[in-house]
């Protein structure tokens, strides 16, 4: 069995890793911490995982994590990033699911993160965790720098138009929506069910920190520096993202429908719906999945990209657990065949 620490347990990306790795087959959960509720039993606080977990959660060590094979952190960023190197160096393998690897130029980082790195060396060394781009080189890694949730949804679709230098890479357009979850566990008035539901309302649309990151990705895929705008939306339900990403053909093209369904015919976790059909969040609300359809209205030069993920499950805790089976040379899909939840 695999000996799994997870720094970061009672937020909504730690709580999901324990939901999905409760049904994972290789694993076993040795670590949980909260700094806040050291001492509660995990089956407590989340009586989902009771008759699953006799855990409780315990105050971050390094000691305690040094002896798991794999640790996820489930933190804010700069939380990883103190604690990685001993880690590395006492050869744990890490996936982080926060942001503090994805950057590779550092100052870029801080710049959006207001803080100084304090281990570029590790963020050279660590591999961006988008199996269906790096699927190589996450088998070899020891750091995982897992993926943002709009990052995932935006690059998925994209990617397809990009690779093929089909689109004028000067002008993407990414307009995502997503569930209160995104923003965390923690307390805030701009969470609370009276200011998020019944409305809906763009945010940080003069720069937001995943600019840079889906920049860097669609850049390395069309080979050339790409120009994005990106706008977040944050809308009354709990968890999904919805990416409506628009670009413009440069030649007048057919095809795209089979483009995309090669592009990802071997992708477990990718789903490119059938010609004309809309997806939907609650499709793949719980699962590890991102379902896409493309269109091109009235087969005019622009293209539409619909691109929908579950935030807490393709776009962090799914995906960070896809990495460590891929890492561990197991089934990727294990422990993540949960299917969407509809209705
Ligand atoms: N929510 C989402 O949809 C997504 C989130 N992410 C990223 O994943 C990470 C976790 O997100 P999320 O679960 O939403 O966050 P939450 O705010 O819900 O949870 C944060 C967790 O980290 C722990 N923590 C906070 N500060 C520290 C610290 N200094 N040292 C150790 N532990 C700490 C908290 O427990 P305690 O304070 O008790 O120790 C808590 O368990 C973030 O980096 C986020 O940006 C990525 C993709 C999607
Ligand atoms: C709705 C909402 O608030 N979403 C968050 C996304 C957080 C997230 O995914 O953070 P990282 O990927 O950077 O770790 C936000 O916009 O900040």
């Amino acid at each position: 069995m695999i000996k799994v620490g997870i720094v970061g347990g009672t937020g909504y990306t730690g709580v999901e890793l324990l939901r999905l790795l409760a049904n994972h087959p290789d694993v076993e959960v040795s670590v949980i911490t909260s700094r806040s509720e050291a001492g509660v039993k995990v089956a407590d606080m989340f009586p989902n995982l009771r008759r699953h977990y006799d855990l409780a959660f315990t105050v971050p060590d390094t000691e305690a994590l040094a002896a798991c094979d794999v640790v996820y952190f489930a933190t804010p960023h700069g939380v990883a990033m103190s604690m990685a190197p001993e880690l590395v160096k006492r050869g744990v393998r890490i996936i982080d699911l926060g942001a503090d690897f994805r950057i590779k130029d550092v100052e870029l980082w801080s710049q959006w993160y207001k803080l100084e790195h304090t281990c570029p060396d590790l963020v050279e060394m660590a591999v961006y965790g988008l199996p269906e781009v790096n699927r190589e080189r996450i088998k070899q890694a020891q750091l995982i720098a897992c993926p943002g949730c709009y990052p995932t949804a935006a690059q998925l679709g994209f990617l397809p138009l990009l690779e093929n230098n089909l689109v004028d890479h000067r002008r993407l357009i990414a307009d995502c929506k997503s569930g209160v979850s995104g923003a965390g566990r923690g307390a805030s008035v701009g969470s609370l069910l009276c200011e998020t539901s019944e409305s809906m309302k763009a945010y940080a649309a003069g720069g937001h920190r995943h600019l840079p990151e889906i920049r860097q990705g669609l850049s390395l895929a069309a080979d050339r520096p790409v120009g994005l705008t990106f706008v977040p939306h944050l809308t009354p339900m709990i968890r999904g993202i919805h990416a409506t990403l628009y670009a413009t053909l440069k030649d007048p093209v057919d095809g795209l429908q089979a483009l995309y369904e090669s592009r990802y015919a071997d992708e477990p976790f990718v789903d490119v719906m059938p010609a004309g059909i809309h997806p939907e969040t609650r499709s793949v609300k719980g699962a590890n999945m991102c379902r896409i359809s493309v269109f091109r209205p009235q087969n005019d030069d622009t293209v539409v990209v619909l691109s929908v993920i579950d935030n807490l499950v393709k776009g962090a805790a799914g995906q960070a657990i896809q990495n460590m089976n891929i890492m561990f040379d197991l089934p990727e899909d294990a422990g993540l065949s949960h299917t969407g939840m509809m209705p």
